[in-house]
């Protein structure tokens, strides 16, 4: 997808969600365990219950990759319901892939050409050979992990290297690297008093922004700092909206925790 035809959807939507795919069998509602693809079947209901109020949706590969080949199974359908059905949706495999440049070639034919996601997540620490293969994609994004929203982000991510901290140094180096208006990072929503300092180095990329909702990131901080002109943002929630309900109103819920967080974004855009 191109980057125009994201913010658009952004405008004509009001709304910068993303939906967190995170589908675990032990959390969603008994009545899918009977089914032969309960976690094909989950997402579907949460797609088709939060399509409106949202513009991205984010599978996190772990929760299908913990299921062996039936879970890439479920992935597999997933992105492609999402596309034949919902093709203005930007599709985000949140992988943190990233290895050596042939290797890194492989993880995005798999994730860019055999499942067709608009954008992956990768790891910066292995450096500008092992990101740029995903670069090479014409209208694919990579989105580098640069700021996370855990607590043992402050282990490696904030301490000083040379002379800036190591998000930062992540931040300014890539934006050397060849392609790289194809670049979006990931900045956790737990870090947004960090978000006046990533616009100086940053001031147009997308940022995708884990963390509001389970991790009490606060949506109101995020926007304050982070947005661009061109919005700038992709917030995502992931238990917050697919888990809102564990019974058979599920699907109920998770379009009312979409809409008020929709709700609360059209008031950050004009
Ligand atoms: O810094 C990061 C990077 C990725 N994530 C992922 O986002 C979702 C958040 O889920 P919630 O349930 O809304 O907390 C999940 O897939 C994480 O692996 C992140 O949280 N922080």
């Amino acid at each position: 997808m191109k980057l125009e035809d994201l913010v658009y959807q952004i405008r004509k939507k009001k709304s910068f969600l993303c939906v967190g795919l995170d589908t675990d069998l032990n959390k969603i509602p008994k009545q899918f365990l009977q089914l032969e693809d309960p976690i094909f079947e989950f997402n579907k209901a949460i797609i088709e219950a939060t399509q409106k109020f949202c513009v991205a949706y984010k599978p996190n590969i772990a929760f299908y990759e913990a299921y062996g080949l039936k879970g890439w199974l479920s992935l597999e359908k997933t992105i492609n319901y999402l596309n034949e059905n919902y093709p203005e949706q930007f599709t985000i495999a949140d992988a943190k892939r990233g290895d050596i440049g042939n290797t890194s070639t492989r993880y995005a034919k798999a994730f860019f050409e055999e499942l067709e996601f608009d954008s992956i997540t990768i790891a910066p620490y292995m450096g500008k050979d092992s990101v740029e293969p995903f670069l090479e994609f014409k209208d694919k994004h990579t989105i580098l992990l640069a700021l996370t929203s855990n607590a043992g982000s402050v282990d490696f991510q904030t301490k000083s290297f040379e002379h800036q901290e190591l998000y930062k140094e992540v931040l300014s180096v890539s934006k050397t690297y060849d392609n790289a208006e194809r670049l979006m990072y990931v900045v956790g929503a737990t870090k947004a008093e960090f978000l006046k300092q990533i616009r100086e180095i940053v001031p147009n990329s997308f940022l995708l922004v884990p963390g509001v909702g389970a991790q009490g990131g606060s949506l109101e901080e995020v926007c304050k700092y982070g947005m661009t002109d061109n919005v700038g943002l992709l917030v995502n929630s992931s238990r917050g909206i697919i888990y809102a309900s564990s019974g058979t109103d599920f699907a109920q819920a998770a379009a009312d925790k979409a809409k008020e967080l929709q709700e609360q974004m059209a008031t950050f855009l004009n």
